[in-house]
């Protein structure tokens, strides 16, 4: 042993042995202590996740709910954006989303606040009002033409039956010898084709060169925009007041703005009734006191609908019997006063149709002082005289523009000599 000791290879090989033993244990406490500081660091991340929890990509741990993962197309916006219920990060390869200009909605015209029945095709759907005309038109002059050849005594009775339907001597005498002219060329023998003539005569006496638009649409003056003047004029109790509050909700139907002013200072009531219209659909109502100036009110009305930039003024004067004369002026004094703001642009002359010839020499009156440009029939649902309408055309050589058939909102139609003559006759 002590030869070994000795020997110079033996304290070689010692202390390359205590090398690797110092070697080895200082690597084990290294790599201990760079254990303890990882884990250390990790659990001062923790601490700094939020409350909700909320893992990072980052944290390489990935937390995933059970069941099946959501794909991206499975979502219901398409921009690769999480969903409720969707991992919080974005997947790497959903579409990336683009910068976009996001276009505000304008401002809309206030809503009305009723619903309003659209003013197309209400002559069709009206056409039931008509009932008591049609029995006169329908029924007895179509019983009597479609039975054929007619003798002299058949001819007085559609004479007869015309007149007593208000269409007047004149005109009456003119259908009459067209009608025999037509059915005797055509060699008429069925109750169809009897019917298909009566229609072709009466709707061509009812046709107009001129036009039916209501002008209650705003235009431009000098480059700015000017509302619509509308004058309802009548004979108390023909419907004014309601005439205006219709149109006003099928105006406002349609989109547009309207101010109602209530020049009727003569009845109180008018202006509240006229305010209800307004209230009905969202309008604006301008009125003065009782017995205030109707031209005054007019003319503040108008002022208004131009400084609000409305689109149609709809001015309801008051009711004044023809025989005052004075009144009649008054009528003429709002028009020229309005006109100081802004032209009128469209006169409707309101005639009760149950008044028959009554209210043709109404309309004769009116149109010598006022410029009447349209005329609005009412109450042709209680009437069986609905031949006024050919008079009342005939004779002002004004075209009636609207017709009120019954007490509802929505009962104001759009006259149309075709359809208007396919509900007189069933
Ligand atoms: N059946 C029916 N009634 C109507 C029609 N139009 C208006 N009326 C009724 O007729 C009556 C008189 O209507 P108003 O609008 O007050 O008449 P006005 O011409 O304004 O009357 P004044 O303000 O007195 O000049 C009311 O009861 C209306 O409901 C219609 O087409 N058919």
């Amino acid at each position: 042993m002590a030869a070994v000791s000795n020997a110079p290879w033996f304290w070689i090989v010692v202390v390359v042995v205590l090398a690797l033993v110092v070697a080895l244990v200082s690597g084990l406490i290294i790599a201990r202590k760079r254990r303890i500081s990882l884990d250390s660091k990790a659990a001062t991340e923790v601490e700094r996740k939020p409350k909700g929890g909320g893992y990072q990509t980052g944290g390489g741990i990935a937390l995933a709910p059970g069941g099946e993962a959501h794909p991206v197309e499975d979502r219901p916006e398409t921009d690769g954006q999480p969903a409720v219920g969707d991992d919080a990060a974005v997947p790497r390869d959903s579409p990336q989303r683009t910068v976009v200009d996001v276009v505000l909605p304008e401002a809309e015209p206030a809503a009305p606040v009723e619903e309003i029945e659209p003013a197309t095709g209400r002559m069709e759907r009206l056409r039931g009002r008509l009932s008591k005309s049609r029995s006169m038109f329908g029924q007895g002059l179509l019983g009597l033409l479609g039975a054929g050849d007619l003798d002299e005594d058949s001819w007085q009775e559609v004479e007869d039956t015309l007149l007593v339907a208000d269409l007047g001597a004149a005109l009456t005498g003119e259908i009459v010898a067209r009608l025999r002219d037509e059915l005797s060329r055509r060699a008429v023998r069925t109750s169809e084709d009897a019917r298909a003539v009566l229609h072709e005569v009466l709707t061509s006496t009812l046709s107009t060169e001129r036009d039916r638009a209501v002008r209650a649409l705003p235009h431009v003056v000098d480059g700015q925009k000017q509302p619509a003047v509308v004058l309802v004029a009548g004979v108390n109790g023909t419907g004014k007041t309601t005439t205006t509050g219709k149109l006003g909700r099928v105006l406002v139907a349609q989109g547009n703005t309207v101010v109602l002013g209530a020049a009727d200072t003569f009845r109180a009531a008018a202006a509240d009734q006229l305010q209800t219209w307004a209230e009905r659909v969202g309008a604006e109502v301008v009125r003065g006191k009782e017995g205030a100036d109707p031209a005054a009110v007019a003319f503040d009305a108008v002022k208004r609908g131009i400084d609000q930039s409305v689109d149609t003024v709809l001015i309801d004067t008051a009711g004044r019997l023809h025989t005052k004369t004075g009144l009649m002026d008054e009528l003429g004094k709002v028009k020229r006063v309005v006109e100081k703001l802004a032209k009128v642009d469209e006169v409707l002359l309101v005639l009760d149709a149950t008044t028959g010839q009554n209210g043709l020499m109404q309309a004769r009156v009116f149109s010598e002082v006022i410029d009447v440009t349209g005329i609005v029939l009412t109450k042709l649902d209680g009437t069986a005289k609905g031949g006024i309408v050919f008079q009342v055309q005939r004779e002002l050589g004004v075209p009636v523009k609207l017709v009120g058939l019954g007490e509802g909102p929505d009962d104001l139609a759009p006259f149309e000599p075709g359809a208007f003559v396919d509900a007189l006759l069933g």
